[in-house]
């Protein structure tokens, strides 16, 4: 039936443990109620993440005893560069350990403080760099975005007339550029269209602004360009990624997810004076400019994931899981994020504990009873991620509160996902008895990571 069996064969595996559920009922206790906390060898199926948890190829693995280790100069660096040049189509390249090294890199060099920088809806670490350079972010996302039940094809998009607003609002020498996420994470998984991103490129342009794309998944995004957008069906994926790029004035980008490996990023611009800066300033915080704070072996299976990602049969069979995990729920009526996007199902948690308010922390409860009940590890996208803002100290109030099933590429199978649509159902039949958390433990910056909860 599914038009989109895996294009590949497993060779290699890694047992699963299970447990019990008084095991399960310990480890939540011990981690806080919070599941980046658990230890893995207690997390059966872990869609904590699609971030660095992809399953290597044989040939990225063969890569890696490719590894050239010079501090300065590798021949993996020059393989990296020239493949992102020619997929990606900037000019200048400068690695970094992961995206969040990029997204510091690019704040620090392109941020004054009390400068703007709009994009279509926060993620979290992009918007800590950005605020931490003394900028202020503003959502530009369409109001689509922010309505789990609307089915928006490209729910992603940047809103114009919000963009325009800020622009007369502040003044073009304010905004030091726009960041464009594609997908966009926190609005769960959802595309830009390329239409979009022509008209976001066009308004820029009228105002001598810079735009740079959080690349993140974008091979991903393009897969949703050919599949809903009229005049790409059929056309190849790195057709439409160049075409897609070529909107933007540089790019950060996480290769721990399209590009299929555990760590890995890099931060690229076609502007010279701009690439200066930063490739002066990644010394001070991840290494010399050829190798950013990876080893060589990383930068060469990073460049072979490259192309990986950009092959169709393995795009279709990736998101396909995701699709068909959504069919699955959709059966039961369980309330999730629609259409479903690329890389994970976003559960609606506060349709899903309608009896819970916002503060009793719906999203974190149900990730916490999901792991209780099959030992299935989710990621808290509500309240807990969105933090505090930094005027008020007042907890911000995402509209979406979601609990986010998120899919690794290439590790597991359809009788998994069949495992994580029972155990779902198990707590959405079960949704009466939840009874919310309440926060015990605050850290100070980007706190989901490291808080902790008790029951109320
Ligand atoms: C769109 C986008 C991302 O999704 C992204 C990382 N995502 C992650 C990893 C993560 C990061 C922060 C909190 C929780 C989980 C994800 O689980 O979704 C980064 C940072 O990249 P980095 O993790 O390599 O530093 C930049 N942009």
């Amino acid at each position: 039936r599914r038009s989109w069996a895996e294009p590949y064969k497993i060779k290699v595996v890694e047992p699963l443990r299970t447990t019990t559920r008084e095991e399960r009922d310990r480890a939540i206790a011990e981690a806080g109620w919070n599941t980046f906390l658990l230890h893995s060898r207690d997390v059966y199926i872990d869609l904590l993440t699609d971030s660095g948890t992809s399953a290597m190829s044989d040939r990225q693995w063969a890569g890696m005893m490719l590894g050239d280790e010079a501090y300065a100069g590798s021949v993996n660096f020059y393989r990296l560069e020239e493949t992102v040049q020619k997929y990606y189509g900037y000019k200048h390249l400068v690695p970094t350990h992961q995206g969040r090294g990029a997204e510091n890199l690019l704040s620090q060099a392109a941020i004054t403080p009390g400068d703007h920088v709009p994009g279509n809806m926060y993620f979290t670490t992009t918007r800590f760099h950005q605020e931490k350079a003394g900028a202020t972010f503003h959502d530009v996302i369409i109001d689509e975005a922010h309505d789990t039940a609307s089915l928006h094809p490209f729910k992603g998009n940047i809103d114009l007339d919000k963009l325009q607003a800020l622009i007369d609002e502040v003044g073009a020498d304010k905004i030091p550029y726009v960041c464009m996420a594609a997908t966009v994470n926190m609005a769960g998984g959802q595309p830009i269209s390329m239409e979009n991103a022509r008209a976001v490129r066009e308004l820029t342009d009228r105002h001598g602004i810079k735009v740079y794309l959080d690349a993140t998944r974008a091979v991903e995004n393009a897969y949703f360009i050919i599949e809903r957008e009229a005049g790409y069906a059929d056309k190849p994926l790195a057709e439409v990624l160049a075409e897609f790029c070529s909107y933007s004035d540089g790019a950060t980008m996480s290769g721990k997810k399209d590009h299929l490996v555990n760590i890995g990023g890099w931060f690229a611009t076609n502007d010279d004076e701009l690439f200066e800066e930063v490739r002066n300033l990644v010394v001070v915080y991840e290494g010399l400019h050829t190798y950013g704070g990876m080893a060589g072996r990383d930068m060469e299976a990073m460049a072979i994931g490259v192309e990986e990602s950009l092959d169709m049969p393995y795009m279709r069979s990736r998101i396909g899981q995701i699709q068909y995990l959504g069919e699955l729920l959709e059966r039961w009526d369980i309330p999730f994020v629609k259409p479903v996007g690329g890389h994970a199902i976003f559960l609606d948690a506060r349709a899903f504990y309608p009896h819970l308010d916002q503060e009793q922390f719906p999203a974190q409860t149900l990730a916490a009873n999901l792991y209780a009940d099959s030992g299935i590890r989710s990621m808290e996208r509500g309240i807990v991620s969105a933090g505090r803002d930094p005027e008020t100290g007042e907890h911000r109030h995402p509209k979406l509160e979601l609990t986010r099933l998120t899919i690794p590429r290439r590790v597991y199978t359809q009788a998994h996902l069949d495992l994580v649509a029972e155990s779902v159902k198990a707590c959405f039949d079960a949704h009466d008895s939840a009874t919310g958390l309440r926060l015990v433990y605050e850290p100070k910056y980007l706190r989901f990571f490291q808080a902790r909860f008790e029951p109320l």
